[in-house]
């Protein structure tokens, strides 16, 4: 069956259905890992997208129920050159048909991904619409061009409901879900952390009666400046208790020291982002799925230094206060997918909440 995603701007591409049958409108967003497909569809930041893979084929070595960010893929839709039908790999337990169908998400194969990667490149992140029929095409435009999905605050339907404890013999560590990424939760338990998860607007006063060693801003899907109500609370946390924010987090951490965020043309998406440490002069390649950042400009220089940076466009890839054990990075150190480099901010901040004085 043919498929056609139609951007907002008119451009449509053309390409062979595969999955669940199931129009959906998303933002229409790229990543260039090569690998760690199954971690992506399954990370809750990519709420509301429709997901391009930039490696041309897609599926090779299957799906299993293990690599898993959450507990089902959240993309709106998948857009690939070729989707592998024959997957080989001693993990995989289902090929993406099927994993894709059973999801009720519709794939486009056969795209020219390079020609829309270049579009989007060029004239910035679209909304979009992934569809088997272009009939009512300027319904369809309508429907998209009045769709918020690109400035909706997502954490609220991610975030969980109820507070819950992952048990651990190691510090206490509240950890503020805004869409948190099951392998934050796994690092974090391999430090042997007892972890307190809580919904996205728990109170100050409800997060220090947790009385944790220290304080988790997860990752999350959507505008930041949509929970300015959190970043007021960060505001009055952050001379409470060490804290470590990833990508929402950090944005998060940037907004209650004053920074405003404003949307990068094309979203940093992928496993080989460099990023220098501006402390101590090296380079990491790095995780990124976000498609906002910090405003230097904004962000109160006489409490955060800027401690990392995006060495494809400059932008802000980290922040630390000045005085307090509070860092936060845009990327992920805990990679899935991508590479473990950026793993000792995990171990910066364990030996703070340890209260270790060398590491603040
Ligand atoms: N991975 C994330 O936490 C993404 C943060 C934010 N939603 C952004 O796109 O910039």
């Amino acid at each position: 069956m043919k498929a056609y995603l139609l951007l907002e701007d008119g451009c449509i591409f053309e390409g062979e259905a595969f999955g669940g049958v199931n129009q959906q409108i998303g933002e229409v967003v790229f990543n260039t890992s090569m690998t760690g497909y199954q971690e992506i569809f399954t990370d809750y930041s990519y709420q509301g997208q429709i997901l391009v893979m930039t490696y041309p084929m897609i599926g090779n070595y299957g799906l299993n129920y293990d690599d898993v960010e959450s507990q089902k893929p959240v993309i709106k839709g998948l857009v690939v050159r070729e989707a592998c039908t024959t997957p080989s790999n001693w993990k995989s337990e289902m090929g993406l048909d099927y994993y894709m169908k059973q999801n009720n998400i519709m794939g486009i194969e056969g795209v020219d991904t390079r020609m829309l990667v270049k579009h989007l490149r060029d004239h910035g992140t679209k909304r979009g619409i992934i569809t088997t029929s272009l009939e009512n095409k300027k319904d369809l435009l309508n429907n998209l061009l009045e769709s918020n999905v690109v400035e909706k605050s997502y954490t609220p339907e991610v975030s969980t409901k109820n507070p819950y404890i992952i048990p651990g013999n190691g510090p206490k560590i509240a950890l503020m879900d805004f869409g948190v990424k099951l392998n934050i939760i796994r690092v974090l338990q391999s430090y042997g952390c007892q972890i307190t998860v809580l919904p996205y607007n728990t109170s100050v006063e409800d997060i220090l009666k947790i009385r944790a060693d220290g304080l988790f801003l997860s990752n999350g899907p959507g505008n930041p400046e949509g929970l300015i109500s959190v970043a007021q609370n960060i505001q009055k946390l952050v001379n409470e208790l060490p804290i470590f924010g990833i990508c929402m987090g950090h944005q998060l951490l940037g907004m209650s020291a004053g920074a405003k965020t404003f949307k990068l043309p094309f979203g940093h998406r992928g496993a080989n982002h460099p990023v220098k440490d501006l402390i101590n002069n090296r380079v990491y390649i790095t995780s990124q799925n976000h498609g906002y950042a910090i405003d230097e400009d904004t962000l109160n220089k006489n409490l955060y230094n800027v401690t990392h940076r995006n060495l494809n466009d400059g932008t802000v890839e980290g922040i630390k206060h000045k005085y307090l054990p509070v860092f936060s990075v845009q990327y992920h150190p805990e990679a899935s997918p991508g590479p473990m480099d950026s793993k000792y901010l995990f171990d910066q901040f364990l030996n703070n909440v340890k209260g270790d004085k060398q590491a603040v």
